[in-house]
């Protein structure tokens, strides 16, 4: 099936970052957000980004002002139409993407596929909550997904072939990897890697470790690129407490359960990075430990 349009639906840090994969690989791009502030930002950001690929000698001026020029922003679902991929990358929050693709469903194509860009939660049900369980997927890009190579496909009960073989060719000719995950809790990655964040914050709290020991630990000690607070804050701290939600709900062991510090830092509203504050303060020159 020919993808050249993409709507991307929510322009946070996923939602901005896949945006910018898909103008930089020539097609269309209709990025929509409820908030518009995040809206205006958005742009601002992918520019910011491609400039520093211009710095990396990976984009000139000229690639970088035509891929701009395919980025359209939208407040509402109805400049989605003619879409022939839809990847939905906001909250990650079931009942909030189910209403997203009730919404969004009465004004697409058939042929549309519909995807999403969810960390954890089960494909199989979001399908159920579309009109088109044969052409809906888990699209899972990495943060930050414009330098990330690594995309997973993770099929509901429904999805057929077609749908799969399509997804998985686009994953190729964006210069990414594919890597096909069983429709279970959190997939592969996020199995995996955020029982060891949440570890990492249990570590925090049992007073184990400060911030920066533990991270230091981590980057030097186990060559991380960054450490797991740090990560932490970079994926964002509702999310990472979302995920470990759907853990230890959908597999039923105590080992998931979410660490109390996080929680609580999430009910601060210290959610990393995109609230300036964490486990870090992000406020002033440099990151700061706030523990
Ligand atoms: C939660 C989920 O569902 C799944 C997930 O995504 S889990 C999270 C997966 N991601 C990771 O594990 C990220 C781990 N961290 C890293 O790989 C690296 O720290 C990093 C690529 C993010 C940054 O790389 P770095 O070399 O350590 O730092 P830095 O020099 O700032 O960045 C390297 C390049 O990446 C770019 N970059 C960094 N952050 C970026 C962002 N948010 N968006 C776009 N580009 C970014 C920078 O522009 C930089 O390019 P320049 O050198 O031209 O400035
Ligand atoms: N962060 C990460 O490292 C990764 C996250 N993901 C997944 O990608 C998705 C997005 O994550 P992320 O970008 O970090 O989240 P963010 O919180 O950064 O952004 C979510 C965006 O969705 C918007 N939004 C909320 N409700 C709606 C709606 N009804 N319609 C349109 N937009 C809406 C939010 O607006 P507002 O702020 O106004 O609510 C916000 O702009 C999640 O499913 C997450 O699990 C996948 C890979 C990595």
């Amino acid at each position: 099936m020919e993808i050249n349009t993409v709507g991307v639906i929510g322009a946070g840090q996923m939602g901005v970052g896949i945006a910018h994969v898909f103008a930089a690989a020539g097609y269309d791009v209709r990025l929509m957000d409820v908030a518009p502030a995040a809206l205006s930002t958005a742009v601002a950001r992918i520019d910011a980004a491609m400039d520093r690929q211009i710095g990396r000698g990976q984009m000139d001026a000229a690639g970088k002002a035509v891929a701009l020029a395919r980025i359209a922003t939208a407040g509402d679902a109805e400049a989605l139409g003619p879409c022939d991929l839809i990847i939905e990358a906001a909250t990650e929050d079931e009942a909030v993407k189910r209403r997203i693709f009730e919404s969004v469903a009465p004004f697409l194509a058939p042929h549309t596929l519909l995807t999403s860009n969810t960390s954890s939660i089960s494909i199989t049900r979001l399908a159920s909550a579309t009109d088109r369980p044969e052409r809906f997927m888990g699209f899972h890009f990495m943060n930050p997904a414009p330098i990330m190579p690594l995309v997973e496909l993770i099929r509901g009960i429904a999805t057929d072939e077609a749908t799969f073989e399509t997804l998985r060719a686009l994953v190729v000719r964006l210069g990414k990897t594919p890597a096909s995950a069983e429709d279970f809790p959190a997939f592969i990655v996020n199995r995996i890697l955020l029982p060891m964040i949440n570890e990492a914050i249990y570590t925090l709290y049992e007073g184990v470790g400060t911030v920066e020991a533990i991270d230091t630990a981590l980057r030097l000690g186990a060559n991380h690129p960054m450490g797991p607070l740090q990560l932490a804050d970079f994926i964002g701290l509702d999310t990472c407490l979302a995920i470990m939600h759907v853990l230890h709900d959908g597999l039923a062991d105590t080992k998931y359960r979410p660490c109390p510090l996080l929680v609580k830092y999430v009910e601060a509203g210290w959610l990393g990075r995109k609230a300036k504050r964490g486990f870090y303060d992000y406020r002033g020159e440099t990151p700061v430990p706030t523990r």
